[in-house]
């Protein structure tokens, strides 16, 4: 496809902003990072990245040097200037609430359209959203738009993971697109022409079925993993391997192997408010029953938390006050220091708040978890959180906590006990040691 110069804003620089940014400078366009919170522009103009994404930082600095990428908080910088505005501002889930609160997106796009001076532009909403909202949005567009200036509105929700974020972004294994018009579908083929050359799956489609696409795929991954984790409940109570069983339906292609690993299950800035703002939003609409699965769905994944806790209690033999607990990891998941909704920071904080003595460690986490659990007690290393431990809980399965065998840790803890609550380590190993190894969705006979 014939390629064109565009001017790209992309409105919000957080995880997905900053990575949709900085991956559009790659494909060859001009950019420009809108952020309310002057911080994140301060770093992200000095080319470093405010926060932990494998191979972004190298972009963001390529093209920061390059002057192809800029970033600002001035909304009116990109007003004259952009042909595409993607709007990538977070929806988390309301304060004292199940929904989405859309407070953000909406105080964006109103800005936004204020500052577009610039005839013909198309603002391109990537936020995951309640469905309903891009109609609505749309209108808000055509109401506060200024006079004589041609706008209009698209979405396309983004499905990139944290960790792969870049791959993801540059080389995604589909594209969708929700359009009132030929014309925005054809600008959007514009910006995606090099991922269309690869024959990557292009879906065009309305706003409905777009938002409902992204939300759909999210309830997906998480009923696949309460699914296997509900499994586990069973596994923990009768015996049986819950990993192999997992192997065995996974060999079945209409199943697949990919996210039954069982454990404690998942977290994040997205699973869990998504699959909350989805039956929100349905019962909203009359649905009440249509999704309510989704609420046992949930209720699995948090009960894995508990779980995790009770294993610990366990293994302590219920007389935790005290004692020292190294939580190895605390981040929702590896390769990421987002600890938003994350299954091991609970698991910490519960512990902590039982009265352990608690050591967090993790290779990217300890900042972001330190904001917002402030009395639980980071260190820098593996070696540190373990020495004289009297109980290991491994939260999140980094590959040097997946690397780690018995002999590391002889002579550095107090109590040779251990749960893992990812289900990473061989327990046969770890027993012959002479350790108390305990695994979720595996029985404990103590
Ligand atoms: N993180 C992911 O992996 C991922 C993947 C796909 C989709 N999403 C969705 O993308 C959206 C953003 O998620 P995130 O993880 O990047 O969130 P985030 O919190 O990391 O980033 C959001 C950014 O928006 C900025 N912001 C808020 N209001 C603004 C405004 N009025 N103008 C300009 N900037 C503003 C914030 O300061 C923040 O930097 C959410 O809807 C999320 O569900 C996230
Ligand atoms: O078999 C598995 C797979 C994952 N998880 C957990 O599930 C959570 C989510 O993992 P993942 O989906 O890889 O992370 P995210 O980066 O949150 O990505 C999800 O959420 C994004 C935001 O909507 C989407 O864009 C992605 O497609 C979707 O995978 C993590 O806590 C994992 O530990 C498990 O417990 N077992």
């Amino acid at each position: 496809m014939r390629r064109v110069t565009l001017n790209i804003s992309v409105i919000g620089t957080g995880y997905l902003g900053a990575t949709h940014a900085a991956c559009m400078a790659e494909l060859g366009f001009d950019v420009i990072g809108v952020d309310v919170d002057p911080e994140k522009i301060d770093s992200l103009s000095r080319g470093e990245l405010p926060f932990h994404e494998p191979g972004l930082p190298e972009l963001i600095r390529k093209h920061v040097d390059s002057g192809r990428l800029r970033f600002t908080t001035d909304m009116s910088e990109v007003g004259a200037w952009g042909d595409v505005h993607f709007i990538a501002v977070g929806t988390p889930q309301v304060k004292g609430g199940t929904g989405a609160d859309l407070t953000y997106v909406d105080a964006a796009t109103t800005s936004l359209v204020r500052s577009i001076t610039k005839s013909g532009a198309l603002i391109v909403g990537k936020s995951t959203v309640p469905v309903g909202t891009a109609a609505r949005l749309y209108d808000l567009v055509q109401e506060q738009k200024n006079p004589g200036v041609d706008l209009s509105l698209a979405w396309n929700p983004e499905f990139l993971r944290e960790g792969f974020a870049v791959e993801d972004t540059l080389r995604p294994d589909r594209l969708v697109v929700g359009t009132r018009n030929e014309t925005d579908e054809a600008r959007l083929r514009e910006v995606y022409a090099e991922a269309l050359d690869r024959q990557t799956p292009w879906v065009s489609t309305d706003f409905e079925t777009a938002e409902l696409v992204k939300v759909a795929a999210n309830a997906f991954l998480a009923t696949k993993i309460s699914f296997i984790n509900a499994f586990a409940e069973v596994t923990e109570t009768v015996g049986g391997n819950i990993t192999t069983l997992a192997d065995a339906i996974g060999f079945d292609d209409r199943i697949g192997r990919k996210f039954l690993n069982a454990g404690v299950g998942f977290g994040g800035g997205c699973l869990p408010k998504d699959i909350r703002a989805l039956q929100t939003r349905v019962a909203e609409l009359g649905l009440d029953h249509s999704m309510k699965f989704l609420d046992e769905i949930d209720q699995i994944n948090l009960r894995r938390r508990k779980k995790a806790v009770a294993r610990a209690f366990e293994l302590l033999d219920q007389d935790i006050v005290g004692k020292k607990i190294a939580v190895l990891g605390i981040t929702f998941k590896p390769l990421s220091d987002d600890v938003r909704d994350s299954p091991g920071l609970d698991v910490a904080a519960r512990l902590f708040n039982a009265g352990a003595d608690v050591t967090v460690y993790d290779p990217e986490g300890n900042k972001n978890a330190a904001k917002r659990y402030p009395r639980l007690g980071y260190v820098d290393s593996l070696v540190e959180a373990v020495k004289d431990a009297e109980l290991v809980v491994l939260t999140t399965e980094w590959s040097e906590f997946k690397a780690l065998r018995p002999a590391d840790l002889e002579g550095l803890v107090a109590a040779k006990r251990f749960v893992d609550a990812r289900n990473v380590l061989p327990a046969g190993e770890w027993e012959a040691a002479g350790w108390t190894f305990a695994q979720l969705g595996r029985k404990f006979e103590g």
